[in-house]
């Protein structure tokens, strides 16, 4: 048995900042304790950076099938370049395809991921046809660790659903102890508002930002609430993009209502400016929620500063330019929707303590330990603590970076952060004790990563 000691460093959790050494046995974190008592086989020496959990993105689609095409990252590439970023935990989406089940569905996400992934994984369920058969099945999920189910009120004619259908997996998801997680944007409306802007001939990707209205996502963010509360239900909201859409939350949470919502980096630091880039360049922007003006920011920043707003997730749902983005030049409604940025989000939140907008504590916390507890993985994942998961990232605080294509491990021809520098940079990541970078090299392999069934929300219980 291997003994491994991280020595050294400042070990930083959602709760403490502590100077500590870190041993790890059997894939487990076993001890933390004052510098220079433990000793074990094998050191990592940590002096001068930091020792943090491995994030917890809870919000990824490997290999979405969407818009004719599928997202570029595999489960192996995209779970190499997470572990690049120093994220050790990912839960994708699968997909229940309309007029087959939820078993078929999570069976061909398991084929997908199962050998493959270079870190754990789990998976939530989209659900877009709900009938009497599906809300079983919601149950059976529940018991085998897919405790949540994503529903869409956008997209009509994909993954779409009505808010009576809505109701009845609420309703289900009270009883069960699911959690649903809304897609909330009025698509119904949005559709109206694309078939009008394409009318008018505008075409560009930035009227994809114009169309999808911060108001229509306040009101659907609403509704999806309202409804909620009618059933007796908890709410996340992904992907929660506009000032308005944060106050629904704030006001639902005000009254006390199981209500949590997740941002994503791309709404912190990119904007309708991005979306409005010429010569098409703006496609690599389109995703839904949009990108929204500047000015909502701080609204969000403010969200997550309040705990009005929990989690930050990529929504990792890569389309290269060349071939994928393209498909809707002449037609921004025939963009593939999303965004890659798996690999960026560690980094992106550590800018954001150095800018001021949150804690070191508050990072670990929306990035790692919060994820965690959402979807009942915690303590396994999301903190260093004895009896958890020796998912350990080594950060160095200080090193420099340039986002680049060139540079990342993401299977996409571009990055929606191009030329950005960012200070602090993933320089060791371990999985279950077993290196997967080691000191910026590459160590891990396809197939470590294995299935994580969940418990249900653990802001709840
Ligand atoms: N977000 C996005 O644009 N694409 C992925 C699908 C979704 O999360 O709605
Ligand atoms: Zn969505
Ligand atoms: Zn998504």
């Amino acid at each position: 048995m291997t003994r491994t000691l991280i020595h050294g460093g400042l070990v930083i959790t959602a709760s403490d900042e502590v100077h500590a050494d870190v041993l790890i046995e059997h894939g487990r974190i076993a001890a933390l304790a004052a510098p220079g008592v433990l000793t074990a086989d094998r050191t990592i020496d940590a002096t001068g950076k930091y020792v943090i959990p491995g994030g917890v993105d809870a919000h990824t689609h490997m290999e979405l099938p969407f818009g004719g095409t599928f997202a570029s990252d595999t489960f192996e590439t995209g779970t190499r370049a997470a572990a690049w970023g120093g994220t050790t935990t990912i839960i994708d989406f699968a997909v229940q395809s309309v007029g087959h089940s939820l078993r078929e569905g999570l069976d061909a996400w398991h084929a997908k991921a199962e050998g493959n992934c270079a870190v754990d994984y789990g998976f939530h369920m989209i659900v877009s046809d709900v009938n009497e058969h599906t809300l079983k099945e919601m149950d059976h999920l529940v018991e085998e660790g897919v405790t949540s189910f994503k529903q869409f009120m956008a997209y009509p004619g994909v993954f779409y659903s009505d808010d009576g259908q809505i109701l009845r997996a609420m309703q289900r998801s009270a009883e069960n102890g699911g959690l649903i997680m809304m897609h909330a944007e009025n698509g119904i409306a949005i559709d109206v508002l694309v078939e009008q802007a394409l009318a008018r001939g505008e075409t560009d990707p930035r009227y994809h930002g114009e169309v999808r209205k911060a108001l229509l996502e306040a009101e659907a963010t609403h509704r999806a609430i309202k409804l909620a509360q009618v059933a007796g239900a908890p709410l996340y909201v992904v992907h929660v993009s506009a000032t308005e859409a944060v106050a629904e939350l704030a006001r639902a949470r005000d009254e006390g209502l199981p209500v949590f919502g997740e941002t994503c980096p791309q709404y912190l630091f990119l904007s309708t400016d991005n979306l409005a880039e010429p010569d098409f360049e703006g496609a690599k922007y389109v995703c839904s929620t949009p990108l929204r003006p500047k000015e909502h920011q701080a609204a969000l920043w403010r969200g997550l500063r309040t705990n009005d707003l929990q989690v930050v997730s990529t929504d990792h749902c890569p389309f290269c330019f060349v071939g994928q983005k393209e498909l809707g030049r002449g037609d921004f409604s025939k963009i593939p929707n999303g965004l890659p940025g798996v690999e960026n989000r560690m980094d992106l939140l550590h800018q954001a303590v150095l800018d001021g907008h949150i804690s070191r504590r508050r990072w670990i916390e929306i990035a790692c330990a919060s994820p965690a507890r959402m979807f009942g993985l915690y303590p396994k994942k999301g903190t260093i603590a004895p009896g958890a998961d020796a998912d350990v990232v080594i950060y160095d605080p200080h090193a420099e970076q340039i986002m680049s294509a060139e540079t990342h491990h993401m299977n996409v021809d571009y990055s929606a952060y191009e030329g950005r520098r960012t200070t602090g940079r993933v320089e060791t990541v371990l999985s279950r004790g077993e290196p997967v970078i080691t000191e910026r090299e590459y160590t891990g392999r396809a197939g470590h990563g294995v299935f994580t069934p969940r418990s249900t929300c653990q802001y709840l219980t």
